[in-house]
């Protein structure tokens, strides 16, 4: 089955806040909200920029949305959070025959098709093996409407460019729990393993290890389709998952155990934002007083890091200045094309139970992997300002 991420729906505390802070600091433009006869109703903001559509809905225990399950629902949460990844995608009704092992538990809504004006959709709604989390799967090759049924759109001019697309999403778990997640999108929803970075072992995934504390990381993308022009364009709108697990246990002293404490289960922990200008794109998060995270501040007056920005021909103190990452590969003579690069950024926390973060990544020559020393440097970072405040 080919799958594309369709959009990211969040059931938030307060939409209209969660709104305004994607459109005014991450540049999301309005795009939409789902039809309701209550004129008070905020829930079902749909904002977008370039590729990414966000959904921000309303938590409400009394009340779990429409009964028809179309992108709604799942909103007896209690915190803010991701509640479902939407995947759209074909042949739905054979997916359920294929896989019979998706018993009722798992499944939240059945294949549905509605006949409309614009055209039939089709979807079905499941259980992610992640906490609160669930997925639709969406079929709208027959649908001509603009968004999504129940949905008005409206016209957005204003489209901003600092990101273009989501480049991976990742997820933190419990400890232990990696190897079944994977196994569970892999015999599903047919993704294969990705390898993090040369020192990603198939069974133990990336370690990163800091004096007592770390955590151990494997990625994995969904299958790509050949009718695409070259291998960048499959995965591209591909979607990638990195998950992430402690590796202790009953620590709530590093940032996945502090994620699981106050986010009170497994869940998305950052979206990755791709980018072709990074240094565009966190200026203006920066001048929209979005905060990024500092690498410690041993990162740019290392010897090696210094030299391999010079290498790579970027301005230090620009860098520097902007918190972004560098992790590269260059070949000093013959081929050009095993160098890359990538550049990342990361931002504070943006739900006030300090849960989920974004990313902002430049990629140059390489669709998919993450570098050893930006991973360990960002553990650092993240480590000191989680805990400086406690410290
Ligand atoms: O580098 C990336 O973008 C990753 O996704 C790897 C990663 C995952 C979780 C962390 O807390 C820090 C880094």
């Amino acid at each position: 089955m080919h799958l594309v991420i369709h959009h990211i729906r969040f059931c938030v505390k307060d939409s209209v806040e969660f709104s305004l802070l994607l459109r005014d600091k991450l540049g999301f433009s309005l795009y939409g909200n789902r039809k309701s006869n209550n004129a008070n109703c905020t829930s079902g903001i749909v904002l977008r920029h370039n590729n990414i559509t966000f959904v921000i809905d309303e938590r409400n225990h009394s009340a779990n949305g429409p009964s028809d399950h179309l992108c709604s629902g799942n909103l007896s949460q209690n915190v803010d959070t991701v509640c479902d990844i939407c995947f759209a995608c074909t042949n739905i009704p054979s997916f359920f025959v294929e896989h019979p092992q998706l018993t009722k538990e798992l499944v939240v809504a059945p294949v549905t098709e509605n006949h409309l004006t614009d055209g039939i959709v089709s979807y079905a709604v499941i259980k992610s093996p992640i906490g609160n989390l669930q997925h639709t799967l969406i079929d709208l090759s027959k649908f001509k409407g603009a968004f999504l049924p129940g949905f008005e759109t409206y016209d957005h001019q204003s489209m901003n460019n600092y990101f273009e697309s989501i480049d991976h999403i990742a997820y933190a778990l419990n400890t232990g729990r990696s190897q079944n997640v994977l196994k569970w999108y892999r015999e599903l929803l047919g993704f294969t393993r990705l390898f993090i970075n040369q020192d990603d072992d198939e069974e133990d995934g990336f370690v990163v290890k800091v004096g007592s504390k770390g955590m151990r990381l494997k990625a994995a993308h969904a299958s790509v389709v050949d009718h695409c022009n070259t291998t960048q364009d499959l995965l591209y709108s591909t979607p990638k998952f990195v998950v992430c697990e402690s590796l202790n246990a009953s620590a709530q002293s590093d940032q996945i155990g502090l994620f699981l404490s106050k986010h009170l289960s497994e869940g998305v922990q950052h979206i990755a934002f791709k980018t072709n200008d990074i240094i565009k794109s966190v200026s203006h998060l920066q001048s929209h007083g979005l905060n990024c995270i500092s690498p410690p501040n041993s990162y740019y007056l290392n010897k090696s890091k210094s030299a391999e920005i010079q290498a790579l021909k970027f301005d230090k103190n620009l860098l520097q200045s902007h918190n972004v990452l560098v992790e590269s590969h260059l070949r000093s003579c013959a081929s050009k094309s095993d160098e890359w690069f990538i550049l990342q950024c990361f931002t504070r926390p943006v739900f006030p139970e300090d849960t989920l973060f974004f990313e902002v990544i430049q990629r140059y020559q390489t669709n998919s992997g993450f570098g050893a020393g930006n991973i360990t440097a960002l553990w650092k970072a993240v480590q000191h300002d989680m805990f400086k405040k406690k410290c």
